[in-house]
């Protein structure tokens, strides 16, 4: 990590103690930046109102979630039953406080293939609004099971990573920190400002211009 960051403010925006708690935990002590975690304020005034974020990034709809996740779930609120939503959107809040990973196992039922992947993504902005986006993307397959472990965050005991006989619910928190899709993508995100030399790793920000390649 470039010595130029040390003692740089990083807001990670979120609302969820857990993903936070995961981050800490990833990033370790030795993560120069201060972290600062703020949930997003959909009033006006807020830095992190959408009329204030940058422009979206290219890649979808997820990548468009990673940036705007509350005006996703303002524009979302049209409610939609969990089995309307089958197949297409599994990971998210609402969905899974009503289904319950015992639910979400459930849906697979009558599938065979109940191969899985857990995805994270990250939204690095430097605040500018002209500066645009950088996506930091982590991945982690493995397989829906029958619900194993703690149930202290969302659908961790139904996925049990390939190449493991636990679930993330069941393995310590150390062996998920260092498989996990969250892991990956911050991994992604640390490489990024590691690069020997580049703009980014002087400045701490990325530089207008430097775009899907980095990732
Ligand atoms: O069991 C898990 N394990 C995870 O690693 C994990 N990551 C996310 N989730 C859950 C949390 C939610 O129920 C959904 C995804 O919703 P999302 O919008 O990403 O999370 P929020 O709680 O709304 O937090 P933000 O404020 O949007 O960051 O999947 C996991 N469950
Ligand atoms: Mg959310």
């Amino acid at each position: 990590m470039a010595a130029s960051l040390a003692g740089k403010k990083v807001v990670f925006v979120t609302g969820n103690a857990k993903k936070l708690e995961e981050v800490v935990q990833i990033l370790g002590e030795k993560f120069p930046c201060d972290l600062v975690p703020q949930k997003i304020d959909r009033k006006s005034g807020s830095p992190f109102t959408s009329a204030r974020l940058p422009p979206l990034p290219p890649g979808g709809r997820l990548s468009r979630v990673s940036v705007f996740p509350q005006c996703r779930n303002t524009r979302g609120s049209r409610r939609r039953s969990p089995s309307r939503s089958a197949g297409k959107r599994p990971g998210r809040k609402w969905f899974l406080e009503k289904l319950k990973p015992e639910g979400l196992y459930r849906l697979l039922a009558g599938f065979e293939d109940k191969s899985a992947y857990a995805l994270c993504t990250f939204a690095l902005s430097t605040g500018q609004p002209e500066d645009p986006v950088e996506l930091f993307k982590g991945q982690t397959f493995g397989q829906i099971v029958e619900p194993r472990g703690c149930r202290d965050f969302g659908w961790d005991p139904c996925f049990q990573p390939d190449g493991y006989e636990q679930t993330y619910a069941e393995m310590p928190k150390a062996v998920k920190n260092t498989i996990s899709h969250r892991f990956r993508a911050l991994r992604e995100l640390q490489s990024y400002f590691l690069q020997p030399g580049s703009a980014r790793a002087q400045e701490g920000v990325p530089q207008r211009g430097e775009g899907e390649g980095a990732a």
